[in-house]
């Protein structure tokens, strides 16, 4: 993976607030890579940004074109199948996924796909705030980054 980062937020209801507030404690750290969230949660991270974005006083740093977001569907009407379509392809470096773990999901199917490709891939992948913490204050966060992929090839090549 490169330095520049394709990175994925994700969040159910009752945890979005901890993913704004962790947003807006590391825009500044976030807003150089690529962001693609679901629909819902996507909203919320866009404006979090381009308020910090307005709140700057002296040197304007960042502008809004600075900005790289890309809104998936809402979760559950596809955006965590879409996540996990583009984990596949290699097109995600790091997700932080903060799920709910003390309510039924309608689409909990989706959520447990999308959890088992990003470990199947091997993307670095937070569930909870430290977590998300641990990898954003990672050295390996500012540079290139090889993940080691597990062969697969006896898989495929299997006798069917
Ligand atoms: O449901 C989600 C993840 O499973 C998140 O979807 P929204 O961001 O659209 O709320």
């Amino acid at each position: 993976m490169k330095k520049r980062k394709q990175i994925a937020l994700v969040a159910h209801d009752n945890r979005k607030k901890d993913l704004i507030e962790w947003v807006e404690y590391n825009w500044e750290s976030l807003i150089p890579h690529r962001l693609f969230c679901t629909g819902t949660t996507g909203t919320l991270v866009e404006k979090a940004f381009l308020s910090k974005i307005d709140d700057q006083k002296d040197e304007k740093k960042y502008s809004k074109s600075d900005l790289d977001i890309k809104k998936l569907k809402s979760g559950p009407l596809g955006g965590d199948q879409q996540l996990g379509a583009l984990i596949a392809e290699g097109a995600i470096d790091m997700m932080i996924f903060l799920w709910d773990p003390m309510e039924p999901q309608p689409h909990d199917v989706d959520v447990k796909a999308l959890t088992r490709i990003a470990v199947l891939y091997n993307v670095p992948l937070a569930n909870n705030r430290s977590t998300a913490d641990y990898m954003i204050s990672s050295s390996l966060f500012e540079s290139e980054y090889v993940p080691r992929l597990k062969d697969y090839s006896e898989y495929i090549n299997r006798k069917v």
